[in-house]
């Protein structure tokens, strides 16, 4: 997420937090400020934030922190140069999309989302919030994905099809027909394997 907010070099990033590192541990040359209580001082120049956390149930929850400690920081959205954003695309605060990631025309994506390298949101998709697409996942056209579901590496989801919320699609799977929310799904075509609760983990 830092590589993919300088190279699209709109924002300048002041310092990191995290409440499992020491205060002033530098990471790739950013200074750790302190955990998500640090914003509470409304003197810092935190003009915006961003949850780079690769887990969907965990980034939830520090989002959810960080708007109740500062309600009116944005969180801004980082897309990086080499990935490609057609017109009419939508991507929500927080979202983030890396390099070589494509997002077709019209696609929605929502708020808190990461697609991760050469992943593949096609037209018209809708994909919601706090959603992930590990690399080279895709999606052919009019497809939908729930809130927090995660789309494993390689996955792919066929146009028109629907994945629930809180959903998780094993690597390298092919989904040809709907999957009901809170599904662990995978295979060729994937197939529902167990159900899961929201927040149990995937990686
Ligand atoms: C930048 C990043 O790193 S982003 C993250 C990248 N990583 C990923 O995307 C991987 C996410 N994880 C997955 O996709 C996993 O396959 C999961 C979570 C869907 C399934 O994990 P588990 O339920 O723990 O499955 P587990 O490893 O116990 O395997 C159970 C069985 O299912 C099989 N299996 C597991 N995943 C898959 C899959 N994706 N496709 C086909 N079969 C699978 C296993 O081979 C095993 O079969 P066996 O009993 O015959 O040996």
């Amino acid at each position: 997420m830092i590589d993919t907010i300088e190279r699209q070099g709109a924002y300048e990033i002041i310092g990191l937090l995290d409440g499992g590192k020491p205060v002033g541990e530098q990471v790739y040359g950013y200074r750790v400020l302190g955990d998500e209580t640090w914003l509470a001082d409304r003197n810092n120049q935190a003009g915006g934030a961003i949850a780079a956390i690769g887990d969907n149930w965990t980034r939830g929850l520090v989002v959810r922190g960080i708007s109740r400690i500062r309600p009116e920081l944005p969180f801004v959205t980082a897309v990086h140069p080499a990935a490609s954003v057609a017109r009419g695309a939508r991507i929500g605060a927080g979202s983030v999309v890396m390099a070589g990631s494509v997002v077709g025309s019209d696609a929605e994506i929502g708020e808190h989302a990461i697609l991760y390298a050469g992943s593949c949101i096609e037209h018209d998709s809708r994909i919601g919030s706090f959603v992930s697409l590990a690399p080279k996942a895709a999606t052919g056209g009019n497809a939908a994905i729930g809130d927090y579901t995660a789309v494993a590496i390689g996955a792919s989801i066929i146009h028109g099809v629907a994945v629930g919320e809180h959903c998780v699609i094993g690597a390298g799977s092919t989904v040809v027909r709907n999957i009901a929310s809170h599904t662990v799904a995978y295979g060729t075509p994937a197939r529902a394997v167990r159900s899961r609760t929201s927040g149990e983990r995937y990686l």
